[in-house]
This record gives C-alpha cells, structure tokens and sequence, in this order.
C-alpha cells in the first residue's frame, strides 16, 4: 500500500456524489409541487396520514441509521471484534414494545406530537420539558450526523470539508422545508437503496481483494475478531451481550418507541394496523443494516490485518479508517468510491431530513401553535421557515462535534442515552404508573437529565484509561493485545476495577439509557407518592397502558387457548372523527382536536390498548 496522503476523486466519482443530492432534491421538490403542493400543516407534517408500511419501515430504519453507523460500527467491529454485533438481540423487542404498546396507545389517542401526549397525561409545563428536551437530543445528534461523512470524506480524499457539510445540510434543508414528510419518507427510501448498495459494492470488493471468502474468514478468525457470547455481568466493561441485548433495548426504545421522529412516522399511517406492520418491517432491514456494517469491518480486518492504520500513521482517527479502506480498495474501481460517498451523504441525508421534519413539526405544534392562533397557511409557511432555521444551527453543531474528538458511534449513542433515556422513562412514567402526577414527572426528569450529564461527563473526563478498559476483563475474546505484556496485564485491570462513584463513571455507555430512564421512573414515583399520588379515574383515559388487565388477559389466553386473540383494531386517524358519539364537525385542523381532546380529556372513548 503506498503511503500517499490522499487518494483523489475521479471525475465520475464526483458525478455519482452530485447525482445523489440532485435526485434528493428532485423527490424533495415533486412532493412540492403536487397532491396538496404541502399547503396543509396536516400534509407537511403527516404526509396526509396516507403512507403505507413498506416505504414507512425503510424510512423507520435511515432515520437512526446515518453515516455514524456506517462509518463508526466497521471501526469497532474492526478494533473490538463482531461483539457489538449483539446489538441485534435488543431489536426484537426493542422493536416489539413499540408496535404492541406505545403504537397503539398515540395512535388512538390522535396525537399530533408526540408531547401532547405529556399534556394529556400530565400537564403544559411537563409537556414543554419534553418537548425542550427531544430538542436538544435532535439538534446535537444531527451535528454529529452532518459532520461525521464531511470529516470522513476530507480526512482521506481531501474533498473540502465544509463544502462538504454545507452541500449536505443546503440540500437536505431545502427539499425537507418545501416536501414536508412525503418528500423526507420517499427520499429515505431512496437514500436506503443507496446506502445498501455502496456497502454491499465495498463488502464485495474487500473479499475479492483479501483472496476470497475462505482466505478473509482464516484471518478474521485468526486475528481474534469473531467475538464469542460475553455473558460477563461486570456492568463496566463496554461491550458484552448484557450491555448490548440488554441494554440495547432501553436504547431502541428511546428512539423507535417514544421519539418524535419516528412517532411522527406511525401517525402518518393510514390505520393503526399499518403502523403496526411498518414497526415489524423494521426488524429486518436493521439486521441487514447492522450485518452490513459488520460484514465492512471484518473484510478491512481481512485486507488489513491488525498492523492498523493508525499506527501507520495514515489516519489519525478510528473513523477515518472505513474511507481510507474504501478509498484503497475501490481506486482501481472509477465509480464506486463516488457510489460510497454517495452511500455516506445517503445515511447522514435521510438522518438529518427526519430530524429537520419532526424538529419543525414539535415546534410548531407543541410551542407555538399552543399559544398563538394562526391560519393554516401562515402555520405551513412558519414550519418551512423553522426547518430552515434547525438546517442552520445544524451546521453550527456540526462545528462543535469537531471540537469534540471521540468516537462518533460511542459519541451518537451516549447522547441518546444521555438526553433519550430520561425522555424514554418520561413516557413510561407515565404510560405504566397510573398514580405518577405531574410534579413527578418534572421532576423525574430533572433527575435523570442530572444523572445522565453525572454520569455522562463523568464517564468521559474520570474514566479509567480506555486501553485497559477494552482489555477482554476474563471475557471470552481474545483479541492478542500485542502492546501490553499480558503478564502485567492483571495487576493493571485489578488496579482499575472502577469501585464506588469511579464505578458509576466506568459504566458502559450502552446502559445509559437503562440507567437514565430507571432514575426518571424512581425519583418520578417517590415524588408523586410524597406529593399525593394521582387518582385512578383522574387520568385522562386512553393515556395509561393497563398493565395488570394485558397480563391477566394474556394468562387466560395461555390457560384458555380457545379465545382468539383480537387482532389489532382497524383504527385510522380521521380528523372528522367520531369522539364519545358525536362526529365533530370540522376539525380540517389537528389544533381543533387537540382543543376538543385537551377540553374533554376524559370524555372521549376509552381505548383499550389490547396487546
Ligand atoms: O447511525 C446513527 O446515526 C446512530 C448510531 C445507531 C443508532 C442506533 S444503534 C441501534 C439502532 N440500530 C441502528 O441501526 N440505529 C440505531
Ligand atoms: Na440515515
């Protein structure tokens, strides 16, 4: 491999690169310009509540899916071996809560944000902190996701780095202020396609050049990387399929159970049955993706062995390492560099358009809308102007994260561990503990944003060094650590065994999310329980998942298998719905349901949420 700086662009790659965004933008502005034009907030935000669970579930799965992880999940699997592959298991039922129990529950409450859902369970003022709050997760999340393939991309090729960014974050921008929902689903499914194919193109190219699949898998094998199950307890050591399987499902609870991004995305369904079926399709393209991205940093461990590239001095961090791979081993293919490029902005467009989307919608609907009445047209015209206005401070985050030099996956996840998590025991505290009331909520999550950032900015400034932390601690791994001298090695990881608060700042950043959420639903309960727990028949029905009557009737269905079970109910979002009997006459607007439902919260039918 000749040490060059850089491996430049052909001409054809950069045409690949700037079909990608022109396409994008196409999609963007069809869905501009025809069905409704987007003259409705109801179309902008919810694509008319007509979308179909096959284009849903592939833009369920780009939302969360961004260059992050096809940049940073090779350079772990690579560095760690394929134990972070085990993040898999947390998507059954990381994915099987969501359509069971939170799907059903916002979709027959008509919900228009997410939040409301706090309103109605709670208060304003709790709504507003979470609202405030899934804010803050998205806007620094898509600093980390616009910056991450421009930082990637000019590292290694030399491509410059905020024309880079500014390219990505213009282009996205426009075609999500002026498509609205229809335009970002379509373009992630496009942008899907995409980003599969420029992995698959590589992972192909990379065994080819490793001598084959049988020769790649000696080596991997060899070098150590196939990680076996890590069923070590120690809630410290980074990786194990407790932290991953586990924790993982706190994780993707966060992001595809109570996200507004993705809620945003069940409520554009046509039925809640639809819905249902987009959440279940889910599970099949992240595996795919997750293989994908694995499959990449086992075929550069192939082609590269472990006399890494940064020792080498060609990259200067980890998650450089998958476009100086891709660069090396495609230059002789005139193309695909530019489709894997592509691929990259493909991951981080569909990534940074949802945000944009459901970051405009929550402001309007949730802060703005609230307290001040406007026509529909003004409405419309204001959330393009704020999509706009999150495109901007997007690229000001972006410079930050440069600031900030660590590993963009470990980076991604810890930040929604750290602002996710209370968000997700937010919503539990309040869909599983009929008697939390609304001072607990407030300050449930006050305590968990506290622990989290405790904990967070703890783990990232006293954390015990991380040469050690990534030593296998009696797991079965065997990565050689050829720079230590194993027999120094025990005394070193027994002197490190994190104890007290040094134990709380080694913890694992895959249990963030347990961690923080747990703290919301406990400090949550006390609160309420000092302050006068909430009564059963003062909780707006519908807003609570019945937890002892699902159990009961699961047993019966289990002692009494002869009781069919109900299939979920054909329920659709009509805005002129039937509430407590009465067709409301015009509710054209969501603001008018929202009105109606939040005037008679407990007036309207009572939902059983059955499993
Ligand atoms: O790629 C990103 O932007 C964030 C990193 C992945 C986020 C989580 S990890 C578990 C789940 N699986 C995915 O592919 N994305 C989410
Ligand atoms: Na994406």
């Amino acid at each position: 491999m000749d040490p060059v700086e850089h491996k430049y662009f052909t001409v054809i790659d950069y045409v690949i690169f700037a079909l990608l965004l022109v396409a994008s933008m196409a999609i963007g502005l069809y869905y501009a310009f025809t069905g409704g034009r987007q003259s409705t907030t109801r179309e902008f935000m919810y694509a008319d509540r007509s979308m179909k669970c096959l284009p849903l579930s592939l833009s369920l799965m780009a939302t969360f899916q961004s260059a992050v992880a096809l940049i940073g999940t090779p350079a772990e699997v690579y560095s760690n071996g394929t134990q972070y592959w085990f993040i898999g298991c947390s998507y059954i039922l990381g994915l099987l809560i969501p359509a069971h129990i939170f799907i059903p529950l916002f979709y027959r409450l008509h919900l228009t944000s997410v939040y409301q859902y706090l309103e109605l369970r709670f208060c304003k003022a709790v709504r507003i902190c979470g609202t405030v709050t899934f804010i803050f997760q998205m806007v620094i999340y898509m600093g980390v996701g616009i910056y991450t393939p421009a930082l990637a991309l000019n590292a290694v090729t030399g491509f410059p780095l905020w024309g880079a960014v500014l390219a990505t974050g213009l282009v996205c921008t426009l075609y999500t202020a002026l498509g609205g929902l229809k335009a970002v689903v379509w373009t992630d499914v496009f942008q899907t396609v995409v980003m599969f194919t420029g992995q698959l193109a590589v992972i192909i190219v990379g065994v080819h050049q490793a001598g084959g699949l049988s020769d790649a898998w000696v080596k991997v094998r060899d070098g150590g990387l196939i990680s076996g199950i890590d069923l070590n307890p120690d809630p410290t050591v980074r990786h194990t399929f407790w932290t991953l399987g586990v924790g993982g499902v706190f994780l993707m609870l966060s992001l595809y159970g109570v996200n507004q991004a993705q809620v945003q995305r069940y409520l554009s369904s046509c039925t809640e049955k639809e819905a249902i079926m987009s959440c279940y399709m889910v599970f099949p393209c992240l595996q795919v993706a997750l293989m994908l991205s694995c499959l990449m940093g086992l075929v550069m461990y192939a082609c590269y062995g472990n006399n890494s590239l940064l020792e080498q001095q060609y990259i200067t961090s980890k998650d450089q390492m998958v476009l100086y791979f891709v660069m090396d081993m495609l230059q002789n293919f005139p193309g695909l560099p530019g489709l894997f490029v592509a691929c990259l902005f493909s991951a981080s467009l569909s990534t940074i358009s949802s945000a944009f989307n459901s970051l405009a919608t929550v402001t309007m609907v949730d802060l703005i809308k609230p307290h001040y009445s406007m026509t529909e047209a003004r409405a419309t015209l204001l959330s393009k102007i704020l999509a706009l206005s999150y495109g901007i401070i997007c690229l000001a985050m972006a410079y930050v994260v440069h600031l900030m030099n660590s590993s963009v996956l470990q980076a991604a996840l810890s930040i929604f561990g750290m602002v996710g998590g209370p968000l997700l025991g937010l919503f539990c505290l309040g869909i599983f503990f009929p008697c939390a009331n609304s001072i607990g909520a407030v300050i449930g999550l006050a305590a968990g944003l506290v622990m989290a950032f405790w904990v967070g900015i703890g783990g990232f400034l006293f954390r015990i060094p991380s040469s050690v932390q990534f030593l296998p601690l009696n797991s079965t791994n065997t990565i050689p650590a050829a720079s230590e001298n194993i027999t120094a090695v025990p005394a070193l990881i027994d002197a490190a065994r994190p104890v007290g608060l040094n134990g709380l700042y080694s913890l694992s950043y895959m249990w963030y999310s347990a961690l923080n959420s747990s703290t919301v639903v406990l400090i949550g309960l006390i609160i309420s329980f000092v302050t006068g727990p909430t009564k059963g028949d003062d909780v707006a029905s519908g807003t609570v998942y019945p937890v002892m009557r699902t159990a009961r009737s699961l047993l019966d269905k289990l002692v009494k298998p002869s009781a069919c079970c109900t299939a979920p109910s054909e329920h659709t979002i009509d805005d002129h719905k039937e509430v407590n009997g009465n067709v409301k006459e015009d509710a054209g607007t969501v603001e008018e349901t929202e009105t109606f439902l939040l005037s008679n919260p407990v007036s309207h039918v009572e939902h059983e949420t059955s499993v």
